[in-house]
């Protein structure tokens, strides 16, 4: 089994992607976590740049990396001068690394356009830095930038400049589809030429403007490079680098390479939905191998067999990435999906009955209406539950009214009053919130909290309205989506009507007695202890 090394540059180029921006904290954090995944570098940033960049790499050993080489990031000298002065090369040796990858052109364009010299000042350029670098006991990467649009304008120029950092002793080349527009056969013949020219190993460095990325970095390693550069969920300049998260399982899995470990391979959902938050970057549900929906099946036909047996519809098992199979619930949905749920709920739960027949009809009609089960997992399993008689009901609504006033120069107040029927009483209570949902969830939760206690711990995690039918805009009905937490677990329920209040108090409602769910009662105290307001006895 050959091996590629993984060169990660979420921390370098990752952080070039528009809206990603790390502190010198989260790239501690990062740099922790790719370790345990096993990639060989991880590109911490650019010296030459900014302090910040500085800063990691002088706080980086505190992390004692186990696997990776800590790596820093510049570019040749620039044109005219000697690479000992250049403070950009200083810069590299400064921050104590062991390995640097520096970038030069390749393209013949870019050096009369973009550096403005001559042809061959940059291969002087190019020969001087890694020498220096080598000299000075460094792993030399070198970038050869815009490396297969210069071998299309200048084949013979693009392969003099890498000759020339193979000569000056780089240890690997990094071929770069800076502009991200060549396509798979052209990575493949390119690599495989630039493999009878050169004896040094080499890189791939993909960029993912055509969506490419991740096919070029597989076509360069079948054609021979043995290290892949990209990073993690594919962040980068423009349109990103190539995406490590899907490079790395497929060269795995499906190319046989021997990349990181199967342990390491089974984390590889968790890593990537871990740099999303750090980032700060939404991670799209459709992500391949780790989104949530990558193993999310949902039409009744594909249900039924994954049921017999999941490849029928899953190119792998989930598990081999840490993720996991989910069934989604819709008008789309058969017995089979209901089937699945039923297991994952511990329900019993018969195929051919008629409450199951009535309660798929219920969903596809609730659907129709505008309710979404997909992203509402509670209110689904409460309908079940329903359905099969295994529902008790701890609460039913007799009124609530809202009042929402504002006075000027003040803030807007709002105030709910609840009144609901709980274990044989009425009982009712009103409470302020900062907006009319939240008064109205705090006056149930008082309504509540003498039988439940426990529901002090929940709280609302999350709260969506969408406008279904935006045409209609007088009668347009919401669906309101509402999480709630309580700290251990979260579970979501859907609301909807043409009233958006209407719709928060169903999904509120939901949200409550799916948490009671699992709770008992507290013993009713007698009615000599109880407030006397908020209490009517029938
Ligand atoms: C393909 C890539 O992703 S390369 C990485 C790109 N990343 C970044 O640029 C992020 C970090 N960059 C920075 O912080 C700044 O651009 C710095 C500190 C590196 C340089 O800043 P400045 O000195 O102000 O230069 P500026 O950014 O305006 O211009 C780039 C300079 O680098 C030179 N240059 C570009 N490529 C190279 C190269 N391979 N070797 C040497 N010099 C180069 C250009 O000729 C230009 O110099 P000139 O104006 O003397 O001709
Ligand atoms: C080096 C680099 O980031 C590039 O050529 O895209």
């Amino acid at each position: 089994m050959s091996t590629v090394k993984i060169f990660d540059t979420t921390l370098r180029d990752g952080t070039q992607g528009e809206g990603v921006s790390l502190s010198v904290e989260d790239k501690l954090k990062i740099a922790q976590k790719l370790d345990s995944l096993g990639v060989s570098y991880i590109e911490g940033g650019w010296p030459g740049s900014n302090n910040k960049d500085i800063e990691f790499f002088l706080r980086v050993g505190e992390l004692n990396l186990k696997h990776a080489k800590i790596t820093a990031f510049g570019s040749t000298r620039r044109k005219d001068t000697l690479a000992e002065n250049d403070p950009n090369l200083n810069r590299l040796l400064e921050v104590g690394v062991k390995a640097a990858a520096i970038f030069g052109k390749s393209w013949d364009f870019q050096v009369h356009t973009a550096i403005q010299t001559t042809l061959e000042e940059n291969l002087a350029m190019i020969y001087d830095s890694v020498r220096f670098l080598k000299s000075r006991g460094l792993e030399v990467i070198y970038d050869a930038e815009h490396f297969f649009d210069g071998y299309k304008s200048n084949p013979e120029y693009a392969v003099a400049t890498i000759r020339k950092a193979e000569e000056a002793g780089a240890d690997w080349i990094a071929l770069c589809d800076t502009n991200g527009g060549t396509l798979p056969h052209e990575v493949s013949a390119i690599v495989a030429d630039v493999r009878t020219r050169v004896s040094c190993p080499i890189g791939i460095h993909a960029h993912n403007d055509c969506e490419l990325g991740v096919a070029n970095s597989l076509a360069a390693v079948m054609a021979g490079a043995t290290q892949v550069q990209g990073t993690i969920n594919g962040y980068g300049e423009r349109c990103g680098n190539a995406n490590l998260v899907s490079v790395i399982p497929n060269l795995q899995l499906k190319l046989n390479y021997d990349v990181i470990s199967g342990e390491q391979l089974a984390s590889l959902t968790s890593v990537a939905r871990y740099v999303s938050e750090i980032a700060n970057m939404h991670m799209p549900i459709n992500q391949p191998y780790v989104g949530t929906a990558a193993f999310a099946h949902k039409g009744g036909i594909h249900v039924s067999a994954i049921l017999r047996d999941s490849s029928t519809y899953e190119h792998i098992k989930p598990e081999l990435v840490g993720n996991k199979q989910r069934v989604l619930v819709s008008e789309l949905a058969g017995q089979s999906n209901l089937v699945f749920k039923a297991q994952e709920l511990g329900l019993d739960f018969d195929t051919g009955n008629a409450q199951t027949k009535a309660l798929i009809e219920q969903i596809k009609s609730m659907e129709h209406q505008g309710y979404q089960f997909e992203g509402a997992d509670a209110t689904l399993e409460l309908l079940m539950r329903n359905a099969y008689g295994q529902l008790e009901e701890v609460f039913t609504l007799e009124s609530f009214k809202i009042m929402v006033g504002k006075t000027v120069n003040q803030p807007v107040v709002s105030e709910a009053i609840v009144k609901v029927r709980v274990h044989g009483e009425t009982v009712y209570n009103a409470a302020e919130g900062n907006g009319p949902v939240n008064a109205l969830d705090n006056a149930l939760r008082k309504c509540l909290e003498r039988h439940y206690p426990d529901i002090q711990n929940m709280h609302l995690a999350d709260y969506k309205v969408r406008v279904l039918d935006d045409k209609d805009t007088t009668a347009a009905k919401v669906r309101v989506l509402v999480e709630s937490s309580d700290f251990q677990s979260s579970w979501s329920t859907v609301g909807v009507s043409e009233n958006i209040i209407e719709a928060s108090w169903e999904a509120l409602a939901d949200s409550i007695r799916y948490a009671l769910l699992n709770q008992t009662p507290a013993e009713i105290r007698t009615l000599e202890h109880r407030e006397p307001l908020g209490i009517v006895n029938h």
